[in-house]
């Protein structure tokens, strides 16, 4: 369903990309339950395939192999995660499992997993589960020659045939069912809130081409959450499904909006294309953002600027999507979004890796996380200004972003008003009498008097700084008792927008 189980005012989750437990833990404890996250979503958790290969070599995309539901990854042991779990709901951050359950492996022929399970996948066989011939989609559902995906324009070869060799489960077998709702409960039963459910426009259910049965009789054998962690009683697992469209192919993400939130990838690749000013988008445009762009309904939504996979420039986007390299446009996408009232909102934390364009593309798309020797996920260390070491971005770490997560729950729950744009990229609104913000993405400055719809007072500026030890550590903002204040935005700022809001308020 629909609700992530938020602690409180909480609304922005943070996607952990490849982090370890241990450190997932750390963090929710000494920032993230501080700092006001709402939740985390986690690597795959279950056991995958050791790709080592050469130039190719334990890239990051092994954890969307699975071989077994054993929680045995790099990530950490199944104590170790059962222990993040406890740790994060303490915090009140909510943990959300990114489940890989339309596919185990297939290219990779036979071998052991990361949690020592032996899999043949040639003979269809991953004892780990187990799983053998009968659970997999085969001739009979498959319509193409090869076995594998050859057209996104036929809805059943997109569901019922290899993604990339990739063996294909059969969701509408009894046994499959069992184990992944077995794997789903055990996990609610540590304390997850909830589950990202990887190429859900890979599922369905074979015998009706209609919306997923499959999912649908999945989701409803699921337990309740554990009131134990502070859910309350009844509380359904959250549900967000990873559909990959941006228009054009047999199947939309509307088919999946009925049990489950669905990531609206439009919404990525639209910001990017705002932000840069791409085929004549401006930022004025913005003003009808949600479903007046043709994205899936608000309340069925979850949003990012950038995810695991389009960040390195293939799959589900291109060449437009923002990311931590761009870190001046990426911020002005990040605080639009977390101040805009569209879907859950998730940001990403990802880690560093150079990229080699050859040919238009980066051939070291595939690089994993930060490793020694033995190729064991670094530890993420903290440095004295917040940011992070061995190679993590932590963009969630950035000022102007866990600012901006903050300025969403002080307005959780008011709608824009005040809308003012120039005739370009220059805009400004009000969430309610909570909050305010102007971005300039223009080049030239923005200097005017707004309206901000709040109540007279000084406001810190959020995005030049903090509210710390009752002062503003950036810009102070005068807010009338008339609710007027004097907006300048040079164009040449680090970050040219304007944030204020009623917790970060004199
Ligand atoms: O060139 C690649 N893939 C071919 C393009 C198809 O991309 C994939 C998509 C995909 C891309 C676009 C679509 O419109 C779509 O319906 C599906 O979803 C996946 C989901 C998985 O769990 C595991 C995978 O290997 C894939 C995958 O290969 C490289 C090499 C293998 C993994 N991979 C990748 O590029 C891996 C990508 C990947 C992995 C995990 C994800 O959750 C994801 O969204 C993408
Ligand atoms: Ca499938």
């Amino acid at each position: 369903q629909h609700d992530p189980h938020f602690v409180g005012n909480r609304t922005v989750m943070v996607h952990l990309f490849e982090w370890r437990w241990n450190d997932i833990a750390e963090e929710c404890e000494r920032f993230l339950g501080p700092y006001g996250y709402g939740g985390v979503q986690v690597s795959p958790p279950n056991e995958n395939i050791i790709l080592s290969g050469n130039p190719v070599n334990r890239p990051w995309y092994e954890r969307y192999q699975p071989v077994s539901y054993k929680l045995e990854t790099r990530s950490g042991t199944e104590q170790e995660f059962q222990s993040m779990v406890r740790r994060c709901n303490s915090a009140g951050v909510r943990i959300y499992v990114d489940a890989v359950i339309n596919h185990m492996t297939g290219p990779a022929g036979r071998g052991v997993g990361t949690g020592g399970s032996s899999y043949d996948a040639d003979a269809l066989s991953f004892p780990g589960v187990p799983y053998s011939s009968s659970d997999f989609n085969g001739r009979n559902e498959c319509p193409s020659g090869s076995g594998d995906i050859e057209s996104y324009n036929d809805a059943i070869q997109v569901r019922n045939c290899r993604l990339l060799g990739l063996r294909d489960l059969n969701q509408g077998v009894g046994w499959v069912r069992d184990k992944i709702v077995e794997f789903f409960n055990k996990l609610t039963g540590y304390g997850v809130a909830g589950f990202r459910v990887d190429a859900s426009k890979h599922i369905v259910d074979a015998s009706k081409h209609m919306w997923p049965g499959d999912l649908k009789a999945i989701f409803d054998r699921l337990n309740s959450l554990p009131t134990d962690q502070g859910f309350p009683s009844g509380a359904r697992p959250f549900i967000f499904q990873e559909v990959i469209d941006n228009g054009g192919e047999a199947i939309s993400s509307k088919e999946y909006i009925g049990h489950g939130r669905v990531t609206e990838f439009k919404a990525s690749t639209n910001i990017g294309d705002v932000i840069r000013k791409n085929n004549g988008q401006q930022l004025k445009y913005v003003r009808n953002w949600g479903e007046g762009w043709g994205y899936i309904p608000e309340g069925t939504a979850v949003v990012f600027v950038d995810n695991h996979d389009n960040q390195r420039g293939h799959g589900s986007g291109g060449a437009q999507v923002l990311t931590f390299r761009n870190s001046r446009m990426y911020k002005m996408a990040t605080a639009f979004f977390l101040a805009w009232p569209y879907g859950v909102t998730r940001v990403m934390s990802s880690y560093y890796w150079d990229q080699d364009f050859q040919g238009g593309r980066d051939v070291n798309d595939w690089i994993g996380p930060p490793h020694d020797n033995n190729f064991n996920t670094l530890p993420v260390t903290i440095n004295p200004d917040m940011t992070c070491g061995n190679g993590w971005m932590c963009e969630h770490r950035w000022r102007q972003i866990f600012n901006m997560a903050r300025f969403r729950n002080a307005v959780k729950g008011t709608s824009v008003q005040g809308w003012w744009e120039n005739e370009s990229n220059q805009i400004a609104f009000s969430r309610g009498n909570r909050g305010f913000i102007a971005i300039n993405n223009d080049n030239y400055v923005l200097d005017r008097t707004f309206s901000t719809g709040l109540p007279g007072g000084i406001y810190c500026d959020v995005i030049s700084g903090s509210l710390s030890g009752g002062t503003c550590t950036g810009k102070f903002i005068t807010v009338g008792n008339d609710g007027n204040a004097q907006i300048y935005i040079s164009n040449t700022d680090e970050d040219p927008i304007i944030a204020i809001h009623a917790d970060a308020k004199l």
